[in-house]
């Protein structure tokens, strides 16, 4: 048989065996993130903050994921690492009730995604790690003016949960954001908030507070994106449901500010 017509019966089986590698390798590329994480929940509850900064250990964002300006906060004794099971516990979150996926908080989102949150309990600041992605699109390659006044609001809503010792205590009723600069898709910058006042006075034989939050949305070389002026009120009862998960409270250890959700 004359060596061209002999070819392809010598090819396929090459053919064959390098689909299948390449198939290998691809499947192992788009899985290769949830490989890297921790089993749950036994893992993030036993872990120091010093020890959330590898992928292979920690939570589903950690110090070697983040830009070298902003690693610094991965191992700042003052800042607690804030932990709660619903950003990053999928089941559970289904199990315990949710119905969807976090705004702010989904790991597997593209839009804005707050993948750090830190507090300082002393200063009464939140300073939380941010990621535009391409879900949080509007004008080309820019962000949606949208996607900031939410991060605004998670940290209002965020900063009012820390800084009490029980859960669901507030609610924001006012997030006036200034939008300064544009946001660009694939940026990711750092959010600091603090409380700076508060306000109790008496509401139908109750004590009511009124908490005054700013923040400012904030890029490597110190310019502001973004900035806020919000108002929650505690105490509030937003959630109807009365079970556990409502009941959570604080674990603060090792550096770590976790709420009990990962003992249920
Ligand atoms: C421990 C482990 C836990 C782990 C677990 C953590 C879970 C951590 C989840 C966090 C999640 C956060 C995520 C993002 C933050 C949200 O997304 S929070 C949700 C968004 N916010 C809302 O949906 C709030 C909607 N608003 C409301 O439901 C009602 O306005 C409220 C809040 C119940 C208040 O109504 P109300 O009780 O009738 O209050 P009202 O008497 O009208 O006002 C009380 C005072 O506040 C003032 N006020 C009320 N609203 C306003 C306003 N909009 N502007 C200015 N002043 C106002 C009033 O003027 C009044 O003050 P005074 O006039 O007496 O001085």
């Amino acid at each position: 048989m004359h060596p061209c017509v002999r070819l392809p019966l010598v090819a396929s089986p090459v053919a064959f065996a390098t689909g299948i590698a390449l198939g290998s390798f691809v499947t192992l590329l788009l899985t290769h993130k949830r490989l890297r994480r921790p089993p749950y929940p036994a893992s993030l509850l036993r872990l120091r903050k010093a020890e959330l900064t590898g992928s292979a250990r920690g939570a589903y964002f950690n110090a070697e994921d983040a830009p070298e300006w902003l690693r610094g906060l991965f191992f700042d004794p003052a800042l607690q690492r804030v932990l709660l099971r619903e950003w990053e516990d999928a089941a559970w979150r289904r199990r315990a009730g949710w119905l969807g996926t976090d705004l702010i908080h989904n790991p597997e989102g593209n839009g804005v995604q707050v993948v750090a949150y830190f507090w300082d309990a002393a200063a009464l600041t939140l300073t939380g790690v941010v990621k535009f992605g391409p879900a949080a699109e509007s004008h080309r390659g820019l962000c949606h003016g949208g996607a900031m006044t939410s991060l605004m609001d998670d940290l209002c809503g965020h900063i009012c949960f820390f800084s009490s010792g029980t859960p669901w205590c507030g609610a924001t009723v006012q997030v006036n954001c200034k939008l300064m600069k544009p946001v660009r898709v694939g940026d990711v910058h750092k959010l600091v908030g603090r409380i700076d006042r508060q306000e109790t006075k008496e509401k139908g034989g109750k004590p009511l507070t009124k908490v005054f939050i700013s923040a400012e949305l904030v890029g490597e070389r110190g310019e502001v994106f973004a900035s806020l002026e919000g108002l929650s009120i505690v105490p509030v009862v937003m959630s109807t449901i009365d079970d556990a998960v409502s009941k959570r409270s604080w674990i603060s250890s090792d550096g770590v500010l976790r709420d009990s959700g990962w003992l249920l």
